[in-house]
């Protein structure tokens, strides 16, 4: 069975001083957790240096929003895994809809982050989805399966987390039915060597759908944008059941 993994995606939320107060907040809701699951808290970089110290360890993950796939060099305004490493970070998201739509990222770049992030030992966890006008002209299973084969390119898959986010499900309170959701993460799985990769859906997950979603037979955890930034409504979240 894929590990299940459940990430808040924070976006551009939270200075260092909301971050620490969230996570104070979120832990103590966190003991009744099951240690069945992985949580992740996907936050800007100027949080997770002092979310790293304030964790020691522990059973909360890092992650970060993006990477870049060289080194170190002249790229104003990217970040390098070893950066991401040296804080403690764990995890990465790639590719995700957002950094496609405004940042001009393509199946190539998410391609060469993705090889760079496992390098260093990050598990990166790409994003794919389709928009609505693509759902509409019945070109979801297309697009899905493009962004997969791109962005997989000579990739190691036994380190690896895949969000299904439909784009027009993010931060819309527009759900995928679940049922749909669980239909596309089986494509997204037979287009992988692995079964063991861990497939999450994102897109406007809440309280009050994350236990349905989870209950699906291909879905192994959840990418949350917006319900990610409250600790009680996280924390539920988390604790699905
Ligand atoms: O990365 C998270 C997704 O973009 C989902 O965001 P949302 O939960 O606010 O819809």
């Amino acid at each position: 069975m894929p590990k299940v993994v459940i990430a808040g995606n924070w976006k551009m939320h939270k200075t260092q001083r909301e971050a620490l107060e969230f996570l104070q907040d979120f832990k103590s809701h966190l003991e009744e957790t099951p240690d069945d699951r992985e949580v992740v808290l996907c936050a800007p970089f100027t949080a997770l240096a002092v979310l790293s110290k304030t964790l020691h360890g522990g059973r909360i993950r890092l992650g970060a929003q993006n990477v870049h796939w060289e080194k170190s060099g002249a790229y104003t305004g990217e970040i390098s895994a070893d950066m991401l490493t040296e804080i403690g970070v764990h995890y990465v998201v790639i590719g995700h809809s957002e950094r496609r739509q405004y940042f001009g990222e393509t199946d190539e770049t998410v391609n060469l982050r993705v090889i760079s992030a496992q390098k260093q030992g990050l598990i990166p966890i790409i994003c794919v989805g389709e928009s609505k006008a693509q759902r509409d002209a019945g070109e979801t299973e297309k697009v899905i399966i493009k962004q997969i084969q791109g962005g997989l390119v000579n990739v190691d898959q036994k380190n690896l987390v895949i969000a299904y986010e439909p784009i027009w499900a993010i931060g819309t309170g527009e759900t995928c039915e679940s049922e749909e959701a669980n239909r596309v993460i089986g494509l997204i799985r037979q287009q992988l060597d692995n079964p063991e990769v861990t497939i999450q859906y994102g897109g406007s997950v809440k309280p009050d759908n994350i236990d349905e979603i989870m209950a699906q037979s291909q879905i192994n955890g959840a990418l949350v944008g917006g319900a990610s930034l409250d600790p009680a409504v996280f924390a539920r979240i988390v604790n699905y059941r």
